[in-house]
């Protein structure tokens, strides 16, 4: 026996009903004992019927579902624990609060089997976690939507579950509050060491909230990484274009490991085996803007300008290359449309060779 509460999904495979299109072909997923994963993807690939099937809401046609060493799913067509035994908190979309109960009530609902001390002692335990400790004895109306997120939290903790799934729990909350929310609920989930999935189709919250994220596409997981490695070293193009801004350029492979493109000769973050051309992946961070002469640039021409406060998106039309690439640029704008400019290429690019989308490069 190990005492984990790792998270193992396999094989999971699901169709609604005879005749209905497959939604979930295959998914493997495994989130480390205390991670917090996000399930990210378009809508409608299968993100809510993996939560529903790891919760015990739905039964899959194939596949195991594991917690530590407790199947909860399969791999017998028999073995389905039902969802009240499966010791997972749910955070639904909006947070579902008893309205009649009062904070204190709400978040002690799910407990069993204990004594009126220690659920007024847990209630206490769980609100200071998600910091609203003192708001026990308020009802839900008097709470604002993250508070009542966070309460939300507090509830699917008390009874301390090895596994907490949150589904879109930030949707509903204005884009002020949800970065404050989204913290804290990331401290309180560390803090409890419960392994976590959170489904989300916001790749800005996946990328800043979560350990792993699983990219969900027709039923399978493209790729699961940490942000930083999904951001920088993409599976394939699609995933690349799915969770940020992608400048895309085909490109041959020189035999001193670098490759050709149209924005100019591009060191890899590593050497493809296999074939030799491909499409280049770089971000539009990685791009500079020159004046149209210096050295080591390519001259285009900028097409549009888009002030994003923090930063801008320049688009630039390059000589050679068909589609205009976008250039993130920080700090004062000093170009319009119209303008002549450079463009160099800062860092490393990855090739997805061509005919060998999938595979990855490490
Ligand atoms: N009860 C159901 N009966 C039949 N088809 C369903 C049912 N629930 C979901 N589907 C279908 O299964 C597919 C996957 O749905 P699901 O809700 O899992 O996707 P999702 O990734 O969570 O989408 P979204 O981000 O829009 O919530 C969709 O094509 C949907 O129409």
């Amino acid at each position: 026996m190990t005492d984990t509460n790792e998270l193992h999904v396999e094989g999971l495979t699901k169709s609604y009903g005879d005749g209905d299109p497959v939604v979930l072909r295959g998914l493997d997923l495994t989130v480390p004992t205390g991670a917090l994963a996000a399930v990210l993807g378009p809508s409608g690939c299968g993100k809510t019927t993996l939560l529903r099937i790891v919760a015990g809401f739905l039964r899959a046609d194939a596949g195991t579902v594991r917690v530590g060493d407790r199947v909860l799913t399969g791999p017998a067509a028999g073995v389905s624990v039902p969802p009240e035994r499966r010791r997972i908190g749910i955070v639904p979309q909006e947070g579902a609060l008893f309205p009649h109960l009062s904070v204190a009530h709400n978040v002690t609902f799910g407990l069993k089997g204990v004594d009126r001390p220690e659920r007024r002692r847990r209630a206490e335990e769980m609100l200071e976690l998600v910091g609203l400790a003192g708001y026990g004895d308020r009802m839900p109306h008097e709470l604002s939507g993250g508070q009542q997120q966070r309460v939300a939290l507090a509830r699917a903790l008390a009874p301390r579950p090895q596994l907490v799934l949150l589904d879109e729990p930030f949707n509903a909350l204005d884009s002020a509050l949800r970065a404050g929310v989204r913290a804290d609920v990331r401290t309180a989930l560390r803090a409890t060491g419960a392994t976590a999935v959170l489904v989300t189709h916001d790749q800005q919250e996946a990328l800043s909230t979560a350990d792993l994220v699983a990219v969900v596409r027709d039923g399978r997981v493209a790729q699961c990484d940490t942000p930083q490695d999904l951001y920088r070293r993409p599976a394939d193009p699609w995933v690349a274009g799915f969770v940020g801004d992608a400048v895309l350029l085909p490109g041959t492979v020189d035999t001193d490991g670098t490759v050709r493109t149209a924005l100019g000769t591009v060191p890899l973050f590593a050497l493809p085996e296999g074939p030799r051309t491909g499409m280049v992946l770089l971000r539009p961070e990685q791009l500079r803007l020159t004046g149209p002469t210096a050295q080591g640039a390519v001259r285009g021409t900028v097409t549009d300008v888009c002030f994003y406060g923090h930063d801008a998106m320049v688009t630039v039309a390059v000589d050679g290359h068909a589609t205009p690439v976008g250039i993130r640029v920080a700090g004062p704008l000093r170009v319009r449309p119209g303008e002549e400019t450079g463009v160099r290429v800062a860092g490393e690019g990855v090739l997805h060779p061509e005919g060998g989308a999938l595979e990855r490069q490490r």
